[in-house]
């Protein structure tokens, strides 16, 4: 689906990403993990196309991304990004229309097929009795239901999550969890997803890539990856792994 090939990233004088050769396969679901500051938003927005490597190359489907035309992109991947604001009083039902575009060539007005995909996924996040509120007056847990809707009304076979349970109380979290878990499974979608939670990571994914901020990753299946030695190394803390039925429960050491 999406790979790279010895992709590197860096801010100023700061590694973040050296030489990553990375494959996501159709149905696989990752997560990125790694400290504040280690580089997840920034290769996740290269994996968008929205910030250019410093040097290797991102590839869709086997083509470089640079070869992409925009509207074709955009009907592959969509993106939440990790924060956004609202400069204009769009409705939310607006909002979440907009993700259609790539589907009308170059034709604003949005079709009854629109409407009918935009109204599923706010139904799917639970807020479709908010359609016609101005996404300005949303709280931070609903305006992020909203984005989520936004992203899966534009049903791309990749979904790239940057940080998609912030602001989400408990249920809402497992819920959208479960959902994109679900999306892999049954539509064969492909997830990447940054999270800190280790516990709901672990909970969806079947793969983890670790960054550690200077530049070194791992990558792999999620259970030879998100290993207590590995992730206490990785995030600068002593992490016990609890298990609890079939689940597993990812603990800080207290200081
Ligand atoms: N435009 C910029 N100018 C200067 N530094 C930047 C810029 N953009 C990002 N950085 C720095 O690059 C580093 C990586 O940022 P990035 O947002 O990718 O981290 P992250 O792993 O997503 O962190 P977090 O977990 O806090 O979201 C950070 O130290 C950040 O301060």
């Amino acid at each position: 689906m999406i790979a790279t090939e010895r992709l590197q990233l860096r801010i100023g004088a700061r590694t973040l990403v050296e030489n990553l050769d990375w494959q996501v396969r159709d149905a696989e679901c990752w997560s990125i993990i790694g400290r504040n500051g280690a580089g997840k938003s920034t290769l996740m927005r290269a994996l968008a196309g929205v910030r250019p490597p410093d040097g290797g190359q991102v590839l869709m489907q086997g083509r470089p991304l640079a070869l992409w035309p925009l509207e074709a992109l955009a009907r592959q991947r969509a993106f939440l990004a990790q924060s956004r604001s609202d400069a204009f009083a769009y409705t939310v039902i607006e909002t979440v229309l907009s993700a259609r575009h790539p589907y009308h060539a170059g034709s604003y007005w949005e079709n009854s097929d629109d409407h009918r995909i935009a109204l599923r996924a706010l139904a799917s996040m639970e807020v479709d009795d908010l359609a016609t509120r101005d996404v300005r007056t949303l709280s931070g847990g609903e305006r992020q239901r909203v984005a989520i809707a936004a992203l899966l009304a534009q049903d791309t076979p990749l979904l790239l999550l940057d940080e998609p349970a912030n602001a989400l109380d408990l249920a809402h979290q497992v819920g959208v969890m479960g959902l994109l878990a679900k999306l892999c499974r049954e539509q064969r979608k492909t997830v990447v997803m940054i999270g800190h939670d280790l516990s709901l990571a672990h909970g969806i994914s079947t793969h983890a890539l670790l960054l550690m901020g200077d530049g070194r990753w791992l990558a792999g299946a999620r259970d030879d990856v998100m290993q207590a030695p590995i992730l206490s190394d990785c995030l600068h803390h002593p992490i016990d792994i609890v298990r609890h039925g079939s689940r597993s429960i990812f603990i800080p050491r207290e200081a």
